[in-house]
């Protein structure tokens, strides 16, 4: 009896089939269309499995990061200061969440869009920066970001049925969108102000969604509605996706945008790698509320992802 209690009391992220929607009968989809939507609604996350991203691209991409981030810190700095940490490497303890002085215990590498030569946003966006000292990376992680580019496409048009907007409304958004590759590296936490600092202090994320690959070790935790905070557990090769706060603009708090965290580990010699996908639409978008979302009226005013950006990269230290 108590045990049957407890097992109904049990949070835990829903678990989503990729393929039941892009192989799947129509009630296949509508149902991974209810349950993408239910997840995001209750959690703020869901976890996704049978993708489309190579687990073995994942394990070649840790390798080189590996590599890089074993380089001397004068080395690592050559790539730095890029266009408010858009572009290249931000260094241990610089950026931090929101209303918080303290640093997250992390350092990481972003990767942008690589435009083509007659977009718009050619000269807008930041061009990205290659580390010579590890040759295989680019090519490793342009791969990366373009399949990755490819699922968020294929999930964004699943929530748009959910919000009931026209089926090209989030792939236009998208077209050329602003989006970004991080790739995190969690340091030993040995010496560190483990009492103070954690490795990803609690905050929302900037973008749509997120997409994080297969993190190397646990510790990403959601803030549920109880006030309490719920491990998100992820098994090797799939994806833990949320939402960020352009989509909680969008759809008015309907999919709000779920606080997280990472905890600094139990044992303070181990590192951890993880790469959020954060999913940016093109910088000219409208983030104005839908229609299907309005209610009793907006809660947000409106303005363009690109301004959204910028106000959001001030508040965190990257810009
Ligand atoms: O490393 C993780 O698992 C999460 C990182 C994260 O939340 C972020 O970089 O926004
Ligand atoms: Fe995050």
């Amino acid at each position: 009896m108590e045990e049957d209690m407890n097992a109904t009391t049990e949070r835990k992220v829903p678990e989503l089939s990729l393929l039941s929607y892009v192989n799947g009968t129509n009630a296949d989809q509508v149902k991974f269309v209810d349950d993408i939507m239910y997840g995001l609604k209750d959690y703020g996350f869901i976890v996704l499995k049978d993708h489309t991203v190579d687990q073995k691209k994942v394990d070649m991409a840790y390798e080189y990061l590996s590599e890089f981030y074993a380089l001397p810190l004068s080395v690592k700095e050559k790539y730095a200061g890029n266009n408010g940490g858009q572009r290249g490497y931000t260094p241990f303890k610089v950026e931090h969440a929101k209303n918080n002085d303290n640093p997250d215990l992390k350092e990481f590498w972003h990767v942008g869009r690589e435009l083509a030569a007659t977009s718009q946003y050619k000269g807008v966006y930041p061009e990205n920066v290659w580390p010579t000292e590890v040759p295989e990376f680019k090519e490793t992680f342009l791969q990366l970001y373009n399949s990755m580019d490819t699922t968020s496409g294929i999930l964004l048009e699943a929530i748009g049925r959910g919000l009931d907007v026209p089926s090209s409304f989030f792939a236009e958004m998208i077209n050329d969108g602003n989006s970004i590759l991080r790739a995190i590296h969690y340091p030993p936490t040995k010496g560190e102000d483990t009492k103070n600092s954690i490795r990803a202090a609690a905050h929302e994320d900037i973008n749509l969604i997120t997409m994080l690959v297969g993190a190397t070790e646990s510790g990403l935790e959601l803030l549920d509605h109880d006030g309490t905070w719920l491990a998100v557990d992820s098994k090797p090769g799939e994806i833990v996706v949320d939402t960020g706060d352009m989509m909680s603009r969008l759809t008015n708090d309907v999919l709000p945008a779920t606080t997280h965290r990472v905890v600094n580990p139990t044992n303070d010699g181990s590192r951890r790698f993880s790469m959020p996908f954060f999913v940016h639409p093109h910088s000219k978008a409208n983030l104005s509320c839908l229609p299907s979302c309005v209610g009793e009226g907006a809660k947000y005013e409106d303005i363009t992802a690109g301004d959204f950006l910028v106000q959001r990269l001030k508040e965190i230290g990257l810009y």
